[in-house]
C-alpha cells in the first residue's frame, strides 16, 4: 500500500507502510510464535487469518484541529495543531465516504476546534463506525455542553447528509488531557444501537462500547474461537473481558444444538446492555455482569459471580495490559482444564503465561487485525498439562 500522508511525513501512524504485506504477515507470526515459544516450545500454529491490507478499519477516531472555517480532521502534530487525513486509506470504502464529509459537516454545524495549546473551542474529536450493512455510528466530542444544541438542531440534517447515519450523540470530555471520550453521553437519535451482522451473530453496538478494528478479521477470530470451542465442548462457559458478547454470543449453543451455561463479564455498563440485547434475541440463556474480571474475576463477596463453581472453560480477551497477576493466579490454581486467550500484545501475554505454568497453548493463530502497523491479534488455546 502506499499512502501520500507517510510519503509527506504528515503521519507516521503506519509504521510498516510500504513494507509489502506478505512480509509484514510473516514478521507478525515469528514475533507471535517467539513470544509463546517459551511456554510452549513445540507448538504448531494455524496459518495466520491475513487482511486486506487497506480499507479494513471500521472506526475512525479524527482529533479535530483548525479553525471554525477550516476545520481539520485526522491527527496533532508535534506542535498539537491539527493535520487533516481525509484520504486516510485504511477506512472501509463506505467509512472512507463520510470521514471525507466530516470538515465540511464541522464546519456547517458551526462548530469551534478544540485548541489544545490555548485551551479554547469545543469540539474535540469526531469518532465513527460502520457497520456491514452499511450504517453508521457518529460521536460528537465536545469540552462543554455550549454547542451541543447546534448538533441536536441539525440532527435533520444530518441524518440526510451523511448516508446511513443510524445513531449521533454528544459526548463530554471536560478535562484539558489526551483522552478520546469522557463518562457523560448524551444520544441524540431514537436509536441507540448500531447492529453489527458477525457471522450469524447481531451484534449490537452502543456508544462507548468497544468493537475489533477490522469485522471481517474479527468475524474469522470469532469462527475460530468457536471451533475451538465446539472441540472442547464445555458445558459451563465464562467470557471474560467479553465488550458486547463477541466470543460468547458465538459460544450460546453446544454441537448437538443444546443450549450452553454461558456468561459473560465486563467493566463498560454500556457494553454489558450491548450484549443483554444481543442475547436476548439469541436462543440459549446467556447472562452479561457487569464487573472487574482482573481483580478476583469478580467472584469476591460483593461480585457479580460470588458462590459460582469455575467454569468448564474460560475465555479471556483483555486490553493491552494483559490479564495480570490476580487473574493468572486465580486460572493457575483453578481446575479449569481450558482457557481461551484472545491477546492484542504478545508481550502482555507471555508474562501472563509465565505466572500460569500448569495452562499451556496447545493451538494457536495469528489474526492480522491491524495491516501497516506491528499490532497483531493472538488466539491461543491452553489446556491444563
Ligand atoms: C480487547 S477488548 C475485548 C472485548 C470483547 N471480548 C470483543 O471481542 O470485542 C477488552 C474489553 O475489556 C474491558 N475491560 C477492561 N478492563 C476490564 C476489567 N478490569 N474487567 C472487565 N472488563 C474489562 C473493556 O471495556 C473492553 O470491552
Amino acid at each position: 500500500m502506499q499512502c501520500d500522508y507517510f510519503d509527506a511525513g504528515r503521519c507516521r501512524s503506519c509504521s510498516l507502510m510500504g513494507t509489502d504485506y506478505a512480509g509484514q504477515l510473516a514478521d507478525k507470526q515469528s514475533r507471535a510464535a517467539r513470544a509463546l515459544a517459551a511456554a510452549c516450545p513445540g507448538l504448531s500454529w494455524e496459518a495466520p487469518f491475513g487482511s486486506v491490507p487497506e480499507g479494513f478499519r471500521n472506526k475512525a477516531k479524527l482529533v479535530v484541529g483548525g479553525t471554525r472555517d477550516e476545520p481539520t480532521a485526522g491527527i496533532l502534530d508535534a506542535h498539537r495543531q491539527g493535520v487533516d487525513l481525509r484520504h486516510c486509506g485504511l477506512y472501509e470504502p463506505g467509512l472512507a465516504e463520510v470521514v471525507e464529509q466530516v470538515p465540511e459537516v464541522i464546519a456547517t454545524l458551526g462548530l469551534v476546534p478544540y485548541d489544545v495549546v490555548r485551551r479554547s473551542g469545543e469540539l474535540k474529536h469526531v469518532l465513527l463506525t460502520h457497520s456491514p450493512d452499511g450504517e453508521l455510528m457518529i460521536r460528537f466530542v465536545l469540552r462543554s455542553p455550549g454547542q451541543q444544541v447546534r448538533i441536536a438542531r441539525a440532527l435533520p440534517w444530518l441524518l440526510e447528509t451523511i448516508p446511513g447515519l443510524r445513531v449521533v450523540s454528544v459526548n463530554l470530555q471536560p478535562d484539558h488531557a489526551a483522552v478520546l471520550e469522557g463518562p457523560e453521553e448524551i444520544v441524540l437519535t431514537v436509536a441507540e444501537d448500531l447492529p453489527m451482522q458477525v457471522n450469524e451473530v447481531r451484534l449490537r453496538l452502543r456508544t462507548g462500547s468497544f468493537f475489533q478494528t477490522n469485522t471481517t478479521v474479527a468475524a474469522g477470530l470469532y469462527r475460530q474461537a468457536q471451533d475451538w470451542i465446539h472441540q472442547v465442548d464445555p458445558v459451563t462457559l465464562w467470557d471474560l473481558y467479553c465488550g458486547v458478547g463477541g466470543f460468547a454470543l458465538h459460544a450460546l449453543l453446544r454441537p448437538d444444538g443444546t443450549p450452553r451455561d454461558v456468561l459473560g463479564l465486563e467493566i463498560s455498563s454500556e457494553a454489558v446492555a450491548s450484549a443483554r440485547t444481543t442475547a436476548a434475541e439469541l436462543p440459549g440463556a446467556a447472562r452479561f455482569e457487569v464487573g472487574d474480571a482482573a481483580s478476583g474475576v469478580g467472584a469476591g463477596e460483593a461480585g457479580p459471580l460470588r458462590g459460582l463453581a469455575p467454569p468448564d472453560l474460560v475465555v479471556v480477551n483483555p486490553p493491552r495490559r494483559g490479564i495480570g497477576p490476580v487473574l493468572t493466579e486465580w486460572l493457575e490454581s483453578s481446575q479449569m482444564q481450558h482457557v481461551l486467550y484472545s491477546s492484542c500484545n504478545v508481550d502482555s501475554l507471555a508474562r501472563d503465561l509465565e505466572r500460569m505454568p500448569s495452562l499451556v497453548p496447545v493451538r494457536a493463530r495469528l489474526f492480522d487485525m491491524f495491516p501497516q502497523t506491528p499490532h497483531l491479534e493472538v488466539l491461543t488455546l491452553l489446556r491444563r498439562g
